[in-house]
């Protein structure tokens, strides 16, 4: 790959400096338009980086435009004709109709449910899919769709993007996206937005055991368990959402005032000390 250049001699190409044997035989150009080699550089971690910003650029691209919206989280495995479907497929034209778009990750079960009510219901319907081991498309009740490679751009999409969490019945994706989405408040890094895990029978245990370890050993702080909320009620869903958006509403607007008075204090006390 290099020829014997004197150790003196120095090639820049781009951001990269080469000096005496390590600089190349060939220019990037010429590597590039020469005629096609082995492609294992396509896994290489700088393409790999590309990769990863053009999914962001595609996300943003996406998403940006949305408005109000809200995630939607649960099982894959669901199926139709289920009640946890049914519930699904009812917080989704809730949701709708209330004003939210409504986000999920693309594929079937609740996620499919959860697009199929908003879209039933005249809402926009946005799946984020990922690419995974075995054949699989966005459901069919998708208005806008984008298929991720990588799950950590996508989970930035959810977080960007959506005003609150709602996490149906699932298993261990929705866990995750449960727990992340909790650490990301616990932590301060999102303030705006509620998390509503939807079915007591099926969360009741995870919520009593949440209280009754977590909280007693100290893990957690005592307001904590208070992150999540928990209801059975499609309606109650969109409730808790929107008064959370509203209180919210009024803290900024408190916080804007407080800082324009503020502000108005000072002029005029500098107005009076004449400085
Ligand atoms: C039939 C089957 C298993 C399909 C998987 N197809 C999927 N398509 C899109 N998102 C998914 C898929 N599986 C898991 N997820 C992500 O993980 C969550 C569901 O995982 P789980 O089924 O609860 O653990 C969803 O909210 C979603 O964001």
């Amino acid at each position: 790959m290099t020829q014997s250049h004197p150790d003196n001699d120095i090639r820049q190409a781009g951001p990269l400096t080469y000096r005496g044997r390590s600089i190349p035989s060939t220019t990037t150009d010429q590597r590039l338009l020469e005629s096609r080699g082995p492609s294992d550089w396509v896994h290489t971690d700088p393409w790999r980086v590309l990769r990863i910003q053009s999914e962001f650029v595609e996300g943003f691209g996406l998403l940006s435009e949305v408005g109000q919206a809200v995630s939607v989280f649960g099982s894959a495995r669901i199926q139709p004709g289920t009640s946890y479907y049914e519930l699904g497929q009812s917080i989704g034209a809730k949701l709708a109709s209330a004003g939210y778009t409504v986000i999920t990750g693309g594929g079937p079960g609740m996620m499919e449910a959860a697009n199929k009510g908003a879209q039933s219901s005249g809402g926009t319907s946005i799946g984020l899919g990922i690419e995974l081991p075995f054949e699989q498309t966005l459901n069919d009740y998708i208005d806008m769709g984008v298929t991720f490679r990588y799950f950590f751009v996508r989970k930035t999409m959810f977080v960007k993007y959506s005003q609150a969490f709602v996490v149906l019945p699932g298993g261990f994706g929705t866990l995750d996206e449960l727990f992340e989405s909790i650490t990301l408040v616990q932590t301060g890094k999102v303030t705006r937005f509620p998390v509503v895990l939807v079915g007591s029978a099926f969360w009741g245990g995870l919520r009593d055991w949440i209280r009754e370890a977590l909280l007693s050993e100290g893990v957690i702080s005592s307001d904590d368990p208070e992150l999540i909320r928990l209801t059975d009620d499609p309606e109650e869903v969109v409730d808790i959402i929107r008064k959370a958006h509203v209180d919210l509403a009024r803290r900024e607007f408190e916080t804007q005032q407080f800082a324009e008075t503020a502000e108005q204090v000072t002029a005029a006390q500098r107005a009076e000390d004449g400085t």
